[in-house]
């Protein structure tokens, strides 16, 4: 069937983030990812970003890249340890130049600059005194943001606060399978609370510096009971809870989900939820797939998720999703978990949803010839537009990723590009499905 219509205004874009892409290491502050990946058998290739794919030196490249491509928008993130090395005080000249001329390389371009905050490299410096489990980490981020919004808040018409907080504090503080490395379990919740924190206050500060439409990228998926048994569907619940509920409800809905308000630290929480839920202009929503969960398995039995083996005392166990394709990460292909997702987000949120955005969707395979690449894509834009068609709000969507970039834990091995990258040569060459999307998108500009 021809390929859906999306609204005239619908946002295309196409995703990366700065550590995953920029390399240059040695011309900014460390941060948590360079000591994580630092220490022998955290990258599962044994790899680090310190090149990654040199975009500091290409960016005039992969901007082209964006615009053949044929997309409205590219989102990036700014790196807070390239931009304040110590993350606070005195401002890498260099650091803030970059993102000025990239900036201007994409308006040049034709191209909406959407740019990310936080994509998870703290400085180094700021991790020290504690990262995300110290308060002030919150109000740091938000001078952060002012400073860059002083120097691109220009030309930038759309921003992003953080990415992903619930992955940086699951992966991150309580399982120890990303940076910081910290397996805190549920002491981790302290690092959520502040980084919600970090949100609202770069919000305001945003909003100070004149900036307009701000949102966040936060992950979310439906959560599939493994079962209608009380143990499975109580599992279940107590997960959606902790990775959907707990990173939306208080932006949202100005509350922590039930029970969790009094376990964040916090002297006044009335205060800190009134920042938190600074109202957005839009929700962005980073999706790749349902999760399927029960009970925690019988003793001594080890549940697995992504690639962690998860302690014996998490009340709830992810299981495997059958009966889908797969990616090469062996994530489910589902695509109509997307309306699914949509579906239960407007039932919860109603009218408190502001418009929503795609920020990043897409999948890791092979090889050039990325026909199933293209087939994951067509298979979630056909599927999100039956999302509009039945009043969803979706503005817009953004691919994951422009390039193959280093995949955190997973080093290389996992390749989410359109457009490949020999990491040897730093070459770039358009795949299959780069080509697929600039038709696709050439043939809705009549
Ligand atoms: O969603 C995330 O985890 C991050 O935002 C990206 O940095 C990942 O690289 C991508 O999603 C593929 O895993």
């Amino acid at each position: 069937p021809p390929f859906p219509e999306f609204p005239r205004d619908f946002l295309w874009g196409v995703s990366t983030s700065a550590h995953q892409i920029e390399g240059a290491a040695d011309e900014r502050g460390a941060s948590v990812w360079d000591a994580f990946t630092a220490v022998p058998g955290n990258v599962k290739d044994g790899s680090t970003a310190a090149v990654a794919c040199d975009h500091y030196h290409r960016y005039r490249e992969d901007v082209a890249l964006v615009r053949d491509l044929g997309v409205d928008a590219y989102r990036f993130s700014v790196s807070w340890p390239r931009v304040l090395p110590t993350g606070a005080g005195a401002v890498n000249p260099a650091g803030l130049d970059f993102y000025d001329r990239l900036v201007d390389e994409l308006c040049a371009a034709g191209v909406r600059p959407v740019p990310t905050l936080f994509h998870w490299d703290t400085p180094l410096v700021v991790q020290q005194a504690g990262g995300w489990l110290n308060r002030r980490t919150a109000e740091k981020f938000a001078e952060y943001a002012a400073v860059v919004a002083a120097r691109i808040g220009d030309r930038v018409t759309k921003w992003i606060t953080l990415n992903e907080p619930a992955e940086h504090t699951l992966l991150g503080h309580a399982l120890g399978q990303h940076a910081p490395g910290e397996r805190l379990l549920f002491d981790a919740l302290p690092a959520a609370h502040h980084q919600l924190l970090a949100h609202g206050l770069a919000v305001r500060a945003l909003r100070a510096a004149g900036a307009r439409d701000i949102g966040i990228a936060n992950s979310h998926g439906p959560t599939w009971p493994a079962s209608g048994a009380e143990d499975d569907t109580a599992a279940a619940d107590f997960y959606d809870l902790l990775l959907n509920r707990l990173f939306a409800d208080p932006l949202l809905l100005g509350a922590y989900p039930e029970g969790i308000g009094e376990l964040m630290p916090s002297r006044d929480l009335a205060a800190d939820l009134k920042v938190i839920s600074e109202p957005l202009d839009w929700y962005g929503i980073n999706f790749y797939q349902p999760t399927k969960v029960g009970a925690p398995l019988p003793e001594g039995t080890a549940a697995e998720f992504a690639g962690v083996t998860l302690p014996p005392e998490l009340p709830f166990s992810p299981r495997p999703i059958d009966g889908y394709p797969v990616t090469a990460f062996g994530w489910p292909v589902v695509p109509d978990a997307l309306p699914e997702l949509l579906a239960v987000f407007r039932d919860r949120y109603g009218d408190r949803l502001p418009p929503l955005v795609i920020t990043e969707n897409g999948c890791s395979y092979d090889g050039l010839d990325d026909q199933d690449r293209i087939a994951y894509l067509d298979g979630h834009l056909r599927a999100l537009h039956g999302a509009l068609e039945s009043g969803a709000d979706v503005r817009g969507y953004f691919v994951w990723s422009l390039i193959d970039n280093f995949e955190w834990a997973e080093g290389y091995r996992q390749r989410f590009g359109l457009v490949h990258v020999d990491h040897a040569t730093q070459v770039r060459t358009p795949k299959a499905s780069y080509h697929w999307l600039r038709e696709t998108l050439r043939a809705r500009r009549p």
